[in-house]
C-alpha cells in the first residue's frame, strides 16, 4: 500500500502551527507528514513544550514511509527574522508564503498527495505589504483556477460559501448569477467526486433576512439566486432554496442535506464553528489538488503554552489522507 505523503505547511511561525507539528508527531501517523517550516523554530517549540522530537531532513527522492512516533520530517525553510512564540513579525511574512508556494507547487507536480495548512495571520502578511486574503484565494491563483469554494465540515454539518474573504459592504454586489452558478456546480461535483456523495442534496441560503421576504427585504434572491437554482434543478441537481439562513440551520432541514451553501463567510461559519469548533476541517473545493486546513487561527496567545487542542488538525490530516486515498483509488 502506498503511504500518502502529505505536506503540512506550518503557517505563521509565531502562532500554534509549529506546536501542531510537534504534537501530531508524538504518535505514529498513517502517512508521511512532511513538515514545511523552520527546523530551529520546530526544535525550539518542542523544547518549550517539553517534548522530544527527532528531526529528519525531508528528501523528495526517498520513498514515502511511515516514521516512528517522535519523528519530524522537515523541509527546512529559513526565516528572515528570529521567531518568538506569540510575537508577530512582518519580516517573516515572505517565509509564510514561501511555505505555501512549496506546498501548492509540490501538490500540482505530484510530489505531495495533499496539503494540510496550518494557520496564517492574514493581517501581518498585509502589514508586510503583501496582498493576501487567505489560503483559498492564494492556492486558486497559484494553480490558475478561476473559481474555488471554501467548505468547512464537522460531524453532521458541511457549510460551503459563495463569497469568502470579502468585506460585508461588497458582498451584495458580488452575488451574481454566474458566481452563484459556478459555486453550486463545484460543490455538486466535488461532493460526488471527493466525498462519494452520489446525489448531493444542497440547501442554499438567501442573502437577506427571511430570504428577502418576496422582494420586500432585498432582491438578490429573486434576481440572482433563484434563477440559478431553477436552472440547476431542471438539470436534475438536488438543490433547494433560497432558504432563510435563520431557518435552514435546524435539524429538520439539515438531516436531509449533504451541505448548506451560505452566501458569505459570517453567515455560515459561525453556525459551523458553534457546532464543531476544534473538530472541524476547512477544505478548498474546485482546486486541482487536495487542500485541507485547521478550522482555527493562529491562537498567538497559546503558542508554546502546551494548552492547545489538536482536534481540528487531526481531523484535517485524516481528511487529507482519506481524500488522497480515494483519489488514488479513482486513478487505479
Ligand atoms: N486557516 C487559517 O489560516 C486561519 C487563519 N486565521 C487567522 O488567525 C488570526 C487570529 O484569528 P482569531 O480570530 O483570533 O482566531 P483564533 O482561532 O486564532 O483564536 C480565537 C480563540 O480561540 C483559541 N484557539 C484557537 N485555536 C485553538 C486551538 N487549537 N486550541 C486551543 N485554543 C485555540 C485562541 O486561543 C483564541 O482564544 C487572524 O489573522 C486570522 O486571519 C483565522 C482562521 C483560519
Ligand atoms: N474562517 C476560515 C478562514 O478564513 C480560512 O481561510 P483560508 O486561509 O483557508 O482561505
Amino acid at each position: 500500500m502506498i503511504i500518502p505523503r502529505i505536506a503540512y505547511s506550518t503557517g505563521e511561525p509565531a502562532g500554534i502551527g509549529p506546536d501542531i507539528a510537534v504534537l501530531l508527531a508524538q504518535e505514529q501517523l498513517p502517512c508521511e507528514m512532511v513538515v514545511l517550516g523552520n527546523k530551529q523554530v520546530l526544535q525550539d517549540r518542542a523544547q518549550q513544550l517539553g517534548l522530544a522530537v527527532s528531526i529528519v531532513a525531508y528528501d523528495p527522492q526517498r520513498a514515502s514511509q511511515q516514521w516512528p512516533a517522535g519523528t519530524l520530517v522537515v523541509a527546512d525553510h529559513a526565516t528572515p527574522a528570529p521567531v518568538q512564540a506569540g510575537q508577530l513579525n512582518p519580516k517573516n511574512s515572505s517565509y509564510v508564503l514561501e511555505l505555501l508556494e512549496h506546498a501548492g507547487k509540490g501538490c500540482i507536480q505530484g510530489e505531495f498527495a495533499a496539503v494540510m495548512t496550518g494557520p496564517v495571520h492574514k493581517g501581518i502578511i498585509n502589514d508586510a505589504g503583501i496582498a493576501f486574503s487567505g489560503h483559498t484565494e492564494f492556492f486558486a491563483a497559484l494553480s490558475q483556477t478561476p473559481q474555488v469554494v471554501m467548505m468547512l465540515a464537522t460531524e453532521g454539518l458541511r457549510v460551503a460559501l459563495v463569497t469568502t474573504h470579502l468585506p460585508l459592504s461588497e458582498v451584495s454586489a458580488a452575488i451574481k448569477q454566474p458566481l452563484v452558478e459556478s459555486v453550486m456546480r463545484i460543490v455538486d461535483a466535488d461532493l460526488r467526486n471527493k466525498f462519494a456523495c452520489e446525489s448531493p442534496r444542497i440547501l442554499v441560503c438567501g442573502l437577506n433576512p427571511h430570504a428577502g421576504e418576496q422582494g420586500h427585504l432585498g432582491r438578490e434572491e429573486i434576481d440572482e439566486i433563484n434563477p440559478v437554482l431553477q436552472k440547476l434543478q431542471n438539470e436534475g441537481m438536488q438543490i433547494t432554496g433560497p432558504w432563510p439562513a435563520d431557518t435552514v440551520f435546524q435539524p429538520h432541514y439539515l438531516e436531509n442535506a449533504d451541505t448548506v451553501v451560505a452566501m458569505y463567510h459570517d453567515q455560515g461559519l459561525p453556525v459551523l464553528k458553534y457546532r464543531g469548533f476544534g473538530n472541524a476541517v476547512n477544505i478548498t473545493l474546485g482546486l486541482p489538488f487536495i487542500r485541507t486546513s485547521v478550522d482555527h487561527g493562529t491562537a498567538l496567545d497559546k503558542a508554546g503554552s502546551g494548552t492547545i487542542d489538536t482536534g481540528s488538525a487531526r481531523f484535517a490530516l485524516m481528511t487529507a489522507i482519506e481524500m488522497a486515498q480515494r483519489s488514488q483509488q479513482q486513478e487505479d
